[in-house]
């Protein structure tokens, strides 16, 4: 301080005011000098505390059980249902019963998810969970309700365990275990016992109380009816868990796939993938990224709105009121408690139901193993000697294993095989040089001929005072032939025997024996020698002529009796220009009668087994195309 300078007032304590007068009263009552009561200690006793305790609470109760929103539409989207389990446990038998029960259909192959309705206002989708960790990772993400299917003749194992880890860091969903191979237990105090003790190891995995459903075997391959409907019910009434991350973020499992790319673009270009499915949890936009699981994240394109293929019955219902135009009819109150055909929608793309499939190129008609009889099974085809099977079973394999079609594979073959080393070649022409493709007379039934012999006779009879007599008998000769012709007409062992060709060439015994044959209108141009002596008249009278009655014809030119001499006439093939020595002889007769019975056997089957025989060939080769077809078809991801 410089010498001079004004000295400076000294602090003076208030004597007045409002801090003077605080400190005057605490003075007078004494009270101690502290810190901020408030802040170290409560105040204001037992009731304050209570209020400020009770305050504290209710709002951390509060935070806890906020409403959460649904972010689901009006119409929710299908509700995700998780069939998972080790292998062999039963997962595709319990989707199958499942199936049955809800859409009354039969799921012949199951690839990929199955959307069904379950309810009037609900539909599931129901997915059988593979074996990878990676698909239980990414089902656990979307799963509503899982099935956990546990093969009670083993016991738990590892994949169940895995499983419900998985789930448990995933946000839980609800779980319903599944006990199945209960028919394994034969005594039901043992059976009692494996079920208790399943249960309490169940409740320890989960929570005390866990559902556990009971399948105590298989009917028509499939669980029992009663069985799967109380699990079906159980299923029905699940409430969709709302899950906080899943709420927030949009997902689609895709039930159908399509690469959109040019099929012309190289396999490493960037490629444009059409994805089809429910969209689950919040909104979905353009432009938004998504990730495909085991395959990166990308940007959506466009997003396209299609029409529901599996709708609810209630939106179906009201769908068509609108479309009636009867707004204002209110739905009953008990209007769809019981499902109508119409109503039971399955969208299973890629899996077989019931047994017509139907792709965008191409319907498939399904034929179960045990209706294809004459189709090879994999494992007989191996097994089997073919030569041990029946001779038409033989046939029509031998047609099945054929590259092309019946039509096709006889075009262009001039000769038919008929037995053993029999060769016939077809006729180009017939006797009289017309083509053999021109419509050939067939013979009349005998019944016929003899009516059109009796009016010819009465004809005769009325036309007899009118008609010179010269006239009469030429016409009764020119009928009489014309009969005899009509009568005969072509045979199957004519065809194959050249019958006719050989009598107008040899014209011995054979014309005799046959009148019919006199025209020499052959229908076939083989050249045929007689096998014996034509003047072998015992034979001769043997010899079956084409008037016998049907039930004595021989197909296939096994004529008459095989230990007659003179029977048939055998072609002349390729080499065999030889003179008919006694021992060629014997050797013919010998051969002969295998031939007849071969013949007998096919004249045992009669017309009607032959085309019979025909007709399964027709439908077993369509069978054996279409069981082709469907293995190729493989539309949906695993
Ligand atoms: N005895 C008996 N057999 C059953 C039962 N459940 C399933 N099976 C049979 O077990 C076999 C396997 O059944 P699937 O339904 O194919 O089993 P999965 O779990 O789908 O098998 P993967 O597809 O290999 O994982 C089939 O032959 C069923 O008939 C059951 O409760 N009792």
């Amino acid at each position: 301080m410089e010498s001079g300078d004004k000295p400076k007032k000294a602090h003076r304590k208030r004597a007045a005011g409002t801090k003077a007068k605080k400190k005057k009263d605490k003075k007078q009552v004494g009270k101690a000098d502290k810190h901020n009561p408030k802040a170290h200690t409560f105040s204001g006793g037992t009731r304050s505390v209570q209020k400020r305790v009770q305050y504290t609470l209710e709002r951390q109760a509060k935070k806890d059980k906020a409403h959460k929103v649904d972010k689901n539409p009006e119409v929710p989207p299908p509700f995700v249902v998780v069939v998972q389990g080790p292998p062999g446990v039963g997962k595709t038998t319990l989707v199958h019963s499942l199936v049955k029960h809800y859409a009354k259909q039969r799921l012949i192959q199951m690839r990929g998810p199955v959307t069904l309705v379950s309810g009037r206002h609900r539909r599931l989708t129901i997915i059988e969970c593979p074996q990878e960790m990676s698909a239980m990772l990414d089902l656990a993400k979307i799963a509503d309700l899982v099935l956990l299917l546990v093969d009670a003749s083993y016991g738990f194992e590892l994949e169940t365990f895995e499983f419900i880890n998985i789930l448990q860091v995933h946000g839980f969903p609800r779980v319903i275990g599944v006990l199945t191979h209960l028919d394994a237990f034969r005594e039901n105090k043992q059976l009692r016992k494996v079920k208790k003790s399943m249960k309490h190891r169940f409740w320890t995995e989960l929570y005390d109380g866990a559902k556990l459903f009971h399948l105590s075997g298989l009917q028509y391959g499939r669980y029992h009816r009663v069985e799967i409907q109380n699990l079906a019910r159980f299923i029905a009434v699940q409430k969709v868990p709302l899950l906080s991350w899943r709420q927030s973020h949009p997902y689609i499992p895709a039930l159908r796939w399509e690469d959109k790319t040019d099929p012309t673009s190289s396999e490493t270009a960037p490629r444009r993938l059409d994805l089809y499915g429910y969209v689950y949890g919040g909104r979905l936009r353009e432009g938004f990224e998504v990730h495909l699981p085991g395959v990166g994240d990308f940007n959506i394109s466009s997003i396209k709105r299609l029409p529901d293929p599996c709708p609810p019955p209630m939106e179906t219902e009201a769908e068509r009121r609108r479309a009636n135009k009867k707004t204002d009819e209110k739905p009953k109150k008990n209007a769809l408690r019981t499902l109508a055909e119409r109503h039971r929608i399955v969208y299973a793309p890629g899996s077989d139901i019931g047994s017509i499939t139907v792709d965008s190129e191409a319907m498939y008609i399904y034929v179960p193993d045990q209706q294809a009889g004459f189709t090879p099974k994999d494992e007989q085809s191996a097994e089997k000697d073919p030569e041990k099977l029946p001779e038409a079973v033989r046939l029509v394999r031998a047609l099945q294993t054929s590259e092309a079609a019946l039509d096709k594979a006889s075009e262009g073959r001039a000769k038919l095989r008929l037995i053993g080393d029999t060769e016939v070649r077809m006729d180009q022409t017939d006797a009289s040089g017309k083509a053999e493709d021109q419509p050939q007379r067939r013979p009349a039934p005998e019944g016929n001929a003899l009516d059109a012999k009796q009016e010819d006779a009465s004809g005769d009879e009325e036309g007899e005072e009118e008609c010179p007599e010269e006239d009469v008998e030429q016409d009764e000769e020119m009928l009489e032939r014309a009969q005899q012709r009509f009568a005969r007409g072509p045979r199957l062992e004519d065809l194959v025997y050249g019958r006719d060709r050989l009598q107008e060439q040899h014209g011995g015994s054979a014309s005799s024996k046959d009148p019919g044959t006199q025209g020499g209108h052959g229908p076939t141009d083989h050249a045929t020698v007689p096998l014996f002596d034509e003047d072998d008249e015992e034979g001769a009278e043997d010899a079956p002529t084409s008037r016998q009655p049907e039930s004595q014809r021989r197909l296939l030119g096994n004529v008459g009796d095989s230990n007659a001499l003179d029977t048939a006439r055998m072609p002349v093939l390729p080499g065999q220009e030889k003179p008919w020595s006694e021992e060629r002889k014997e050797e013919l007769k010998a051969q002969q009668a295998v031939l007849q019975n071969a013949g007998d056997e096919y004249s045992r089957a009669g017309t009607k087994s032959q085309v019979k025989v025909l007709v399964a060939v027709t439908v077993a080769t369509v069978v054996k195309y279409v069981a082709r077809d469907i293995s190729i078809i493989a539309i949906m991801p695993g």
